[in-house]
């Protein structure tokens, strides 16, 4: 049963939940205004200190303003629990929008102009999103001592789920691929979500003219929304498809901006770690805790591609470690060798988004619009 009002908003429905919490539709008391209430489920209950900056971060984010970066209206704490106050998006996450299952689909969007970086009077806004400091914590992350992982979560992660959609099957509607912000917290799933599908996608399907339409018209909106973060010297650091919504009217929402970071830096909220992210969609860098920027953004972008065009991700495993050994050490599969049919325009920008060295990648959100675009 959902609670049934969270400070000053009354909740309506449950939406879903995902790895850091909860999110209800709900009306703001105030206003009568329709949001969406994210209420996380990360950890104890704040302490005072902890609480304070995420309403002071929290009022960072609710700074930004961009057609394609969700809007974040306030933070508050609900009985000890952190929540957000979110536009309300009536729409698909950018996995269901293009799971070849939901049939023909409205016609193909027109080709998008150049890239407007949306940049708003709130152009000020501060705060930088600093290197992560945070050395890789191997205890954090490491095996339990009964050699199960301590990384319960990584169970739904499952490999190839893309492929089960496109055979139709399982009816699965979430999107529990994603391990999701703080493994640790969520408790273990079915082992068969990690089954590996055997037979192969329905190319044809992925690599109908529609789809690629509008697979690629929502990536050059991802691209325009990390434009706009990124020229604000901010990273998102858990871009993956259940992040990114698409609204009917086939605007490109980014969401959960900000989360992973607040997460990250909160010992009393990650407790014994620092890892955080959905592994799948991880930059190498992030995996070794170094210092992130926006091309760590690009990279994941680059996982997405290759995942939404090939049906599988570039690197698929059975446990983290063997997951981080490949991201870290061997290339990914060339695209067009699963998806012989695939756009090789796009299969490029994909393996160029995914190399190892940030360097070695496009080095902007507006590089790769530009590529998309060609
Ligand atoms: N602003 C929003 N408007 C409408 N629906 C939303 C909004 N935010 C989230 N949802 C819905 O709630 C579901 C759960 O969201 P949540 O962010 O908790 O999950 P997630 O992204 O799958 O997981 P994670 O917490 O690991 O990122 C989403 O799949 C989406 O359908």
């Amino acid at each position: 049963m959902p609670p049934k009002a969270i400070g000053p908003y009354r909740v309506l429905e449950t939406l879903g939940s995902g790895g850091a919490g909860t999110v209800y539709r709900a009306l703001d008391r105030r206003t009568n205004d329709e949001v969406a209430l994210k209420l996380l489920s990360t950890g104890p209950s704040l302490d005072d200190r902890a609480a304070r900056r995420l309403v002071r971060e929290f009022e960072t984010l609710a700074d930004l303003s961009h057609p394609n970066v969700v809007k974040v209206f306030e933070a508050g704490v609900h009985e000890g629990w952190p929540y957000l106050a979110m536009e309300f998006i009536e729409g698909l996450t950018l996995r269901h929008y293009l799971d070849v299952s939901l049939g023909g689909g409205p016609p193909t969007p027109p080709p998008r102009g150049p890239l407007s970086i949306r940049r708003t009077e709130d152009d000020d806004f501060g705060s930088v999103d600093g290197p992560d400091e945070d050395p890789y914590d191997d205890s954090a992350v490491d095996d339990d001592d009964d050699g199960t992982f301590g990384l319960n979560a990584f169970a739904e992660e499952a490999p190839s789920e893309d492929l089960a959609s496109f055979h139709g099957g399982a009816g699965d509607d979430s999107d529990s691929d994603d391990v999701p912000l703080d493994p640790r917290r969520e408790p273990a799933r079915k082992a068969s979500a990690t089954a590996h599908p055997t037979a192969p996608p329905r190319l044809a399907d992925l690599n109908r003219p529609e789809r690629m339409g509008r697979l690629k018209d929502a990536l050059l909106q991802v691209c325009e929304a990390l434009a706009y973060i990124h020229g604000h010297g901010l990273v998102h650091r858990d871009l993956k498809p259940s992040n990114i919504m698409v609204d009917d009217d086939r605007q490109v929402r980014l969401m959960d901006f900000g989360l992973a970071k607040f997460l990250a830096d909160d010992e009393g909220i990650t407790g014994d770690g620092k890892l955080v992210g959905t592994y799948r969609y991880m930059a190498p860098e992030q995996i070794l805790g170094e210092p992130l920027d926006g091309r760590s953004d690009l990279y994941s972008l680059g996982v997405i591609l290759y995942e939404l065009m090939s049906g599988r991700p570039p690197f698929d495993a059975k446990t983290p470690h063997e997951l981080w050994r490949q991201v870290l050490e061997t290339e990914a599969p060339p695209l067009l060798a699963l998806n012989l049919h695939g756009d090789p325009q796009l299969a490029r920008v994909a393996h160029r988004l995914i190399r190892k060295e940030p360097d070695d990648r496009f080095q902007t959100a507006e590089e790769v619009y530009e590529a998309l675009s060609e």
